[in-house]
């Protein structure tokens, strides 16, 4: 069955659509039951999986590029879909620093916050734990007090304006080594400085030469100062990062964990102790690191017990929105509506938002679905 309908706010509507993939399996004519893109429209969800800087729309991007016109990221949303067009994890972390030198001043970062809080917003996001790395800013020279103020009075502004509440992840980018796992550490558990919408703290950029163990003392300090883990691991290494992020990092719920699919024994652990993955399907086209949709094993994930929560990543650099994963994990494990609203609840149970917070927003699921179902 296809339908063949983009939903109202879905990626077309960010102007950004990537030769090769739309229309195809993961753009927005991927085939989903008639009517099924409509419910996911309306349908209220939680976000746990999507990067800062990674969110920034052909609208955001042009806006901070004519701010900082020597940049070499283009303002032209044609010619972003090129730009964001990746041959491999590498070049998409390139691509996704050369967006973070956009990033130059407080009122910067305020603007994108509060930006993609308004995109979250519009579709029907209640609930987005935002992973933020304050050390790519701090190290270009945002001052760290205003860099904490700049998110947060954003946080405030969106909960207030668009009713979605944000809260933050703050990683490490693996990569740039121990320094900054020390610099994320500090910002995350200074009293002074920590802000009041964190809630975890992630490791992320490339896995390949980046063994997890070397972050433990990070992580420990991290868990201790009252923080939740939520590592990246096994988006482009093999199930042994995942092993790593649970037993050294004392993961509490896995960002991709991709490979998981790879070991039986892991996927048990997995279901038993109830860690969720964070999965996003077209983000592993996008960065090839599952060759195509229909090998993406989300499938393997469910049956073997996993609780799967559908999220978006970097959404306008993969051509993509929250709306459109929905689609695509409705495809590949061929769901209708209820199916659907399940996958939201997961989202919400996975969350670190308070439990009032969690009734509020699973009984809004509940309603909606009920009231779609009953029409
Ligand atoms: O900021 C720096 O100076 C710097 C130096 C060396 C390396 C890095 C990074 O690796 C930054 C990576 C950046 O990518 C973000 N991200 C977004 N999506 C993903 C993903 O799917 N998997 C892993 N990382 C991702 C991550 O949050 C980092 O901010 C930076
Ligand atoms: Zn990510």
């Amino acid at each position: 069955m296809t339908d063949h309908h983009a939903a109202p706010d879905g990626p077309a509507a960010t102007g950004l659509t990537r030769p090769g993939t739309a229309p195809g399996p993961t753009g927005p004519d991927a085939a989903v039951r008639p009517g099924l893109r409509e419910f996911i429209a309306g349908l209220p969800k939680a976000e746990l999986h999507v990067h800062h800087v990674g969110s920034a729309s052909p609208r955001i991007v042009s806006e901070l590029a004519a701010r900082h016109p020597d940049s070499k990221v283009p303002t032209d949303p044609e010619a972003l879909v090129d730009y964001f067009t990746f041959t491999d994890f590498a070049h998409f972390v390139e691509v996704y620093l050369s967006v973070v030198d956009l990033i130059r001043t407080p009122e910067d970062v305020r603007l994108l916050t509060y930006e993609v809080a308004r995109d979250l917003a519009r579709q029907q996001v209640r609930y987005a734990e935002l992973t933020v790395t304050p050390y790519s800013s701090t190290r270009r020279g945002i001052d760290e007090r205003a860099f904490m103020d700049a998110i947060e009075d954003a946080r405030k502004a969106a909960e207030a304006e668009f009713g979605t509440v944000l809260r933050w992840c703050f990683d490490i980018p693996g990569e740039a080594g121990l320094t900054s796992a020390e610099e994320t550490a500090r910002l995350a558990t200074d009293d002074r400085l920590r802000p009041e919408g964190l809630v975890s703290f992630g490791l992320g950029g490339p896995e390949i030469g980046v063994p997890r163990p070397q972050f433990k003392p990070y992580f420990d300090r991290a868990v201790a100062a009252g923080l939740h883990s939520v590592p990246h691991a096994g988006e482009t290494t093999g199930p042994e990062t995942v092993w790593d992020a649970l037993t050294e990092l004392r993961a509490e719920r896995i960002g991709h964990g991709t490979s998981s699919a790879r070991d039986p024994k892991l996927l048990a652990h997995l279901a038993e102790h109830r860690i969720p993955l964070e999965v996003c399907p077209t983000s592993n086209i996008a960065t090839r690191a599952v060759r195509t949709l229909d090998e993406h094993p989300i499938k393997d994930f469910v049956r073997a017990g996993v609780l799967v929560t559908v999220n978006s990543d970097d959404p306008p650099m993969f051509g993509t929105d929250l709306n459109n994963e929905y689609a695509v994990a409705a495809r590949l494990l061929d769901l209708d509506e209820q199916g659907v609203a399940a996958l939201a609840r997961n989202a919400v149970e996975a969350s670190f938002l308070d439990p009032a917070g969690k009734a509020r927003v699973l009984d809004e699921i509940d309603t909606y679905a009920s009231a779609w179902l009953a029409g």
